[in-house]
């Protein structure tokens, strides 16, 4: 199973007061699947992605990735599991300046040792960015910028990919698209994913739609 969640806590410092933000979260991704994450803002999501790519510490319950437990695992399995596992999509596309679209893609491969020059060269005709393989972001669209995250997320073939707001900065006809080709790719992958979005639109293309409210995980209808 690419996610597992069993019964989370998590409690953080708000100003002088300890709160509880998140309670008996517990959630299943299988292979394959994309889940949508909604809420509020401040209701908790990004913390929740972060204890998934294990950048904050499990304080109670457990998490498991690619069915390694992410709860008393040490920093360098925590890499490698970032490495090798798991693959992140920001808002704000994180792509390296000084890199071209080509090595951009290729980034995350490298670093996992799974480079394929093939499978990079598809991921970015599958975008429509092979065009682009030459260029720095800083000539780049909005949505080609996404285009080039979403390529290099895929380059290392990861069990479960993690984005948040990966369309927040898009206009609604290039996030239909670009949410249309992240999805088909994560299916024909095999990559679990696991979107937070605001956009109801963007949650309904999804198989299933999770809500956070007051701590706790839901299941909405609607999604599939
Ligand atoms: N390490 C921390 N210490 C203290 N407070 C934190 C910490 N991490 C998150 N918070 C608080 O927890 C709440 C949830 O933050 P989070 O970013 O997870 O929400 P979100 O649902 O992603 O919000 P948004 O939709 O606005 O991005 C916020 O009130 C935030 O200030």
């Amino acid at each position: 199973m690419p996610l597992t969640i069993n019964n989370l806590n998590h409690r953080i410092h708000d100003g002088h007061t300890e709160r509880w933000l998140l309670t008996r979260v517990s959630l299943n991704i299988t292979p394959g699947e994309c889940v949508a994450l909604t809420g509020d803002s401040g209701s908790g999501k990004t913390t929740l992605l972060n204890l998934i790519a294990g950048l904050e510490p499990v304080q109670q319950g457990e998490i498991y990735v690619g069915g390694q437990g992410l709860q008393h695992a040490k920093d360098k399995t925590l890499s490698l599991l970032r490495k090798q596992t798991l693959a992140m999509i920001f808002q704000h596309y994180n792509l390296l300046s000084s890199l071209n679209v080509m090595d951009n893609i290729s980034f995350s491969a490298r670093l996992a040792g799974r480079y394929d020059e093939e499978h990079s060269l598809s991921l970015a005709k599958n975008l429509g960015i092979d065009h682009l393989l030459d260029h720095y972001p800083d000539t780049l669209s909005g949505g080609e910028m996404q285009r080039v995250a979403i390529a290099r997320a895929l380059g290392p073939r990861p069990k479960l990919l993690l984005a948040d707001e990966p369309t927040g900065n898009l206009d609604n006809s290039n996030s239909d698209k670009v949410i249309a080709q992240l999805l088909s790719l994560a299916k024909s992958h095999h990559s679990a994913l696991l979107m937070v979005t605001h956009s109801s639109s963007v949650a309904e293309k999804m198989d299933k739609i999770y809500r956070l409210k007051d701590g706790l995980l839901s299941q909405q209808s609607g999604g599939g």
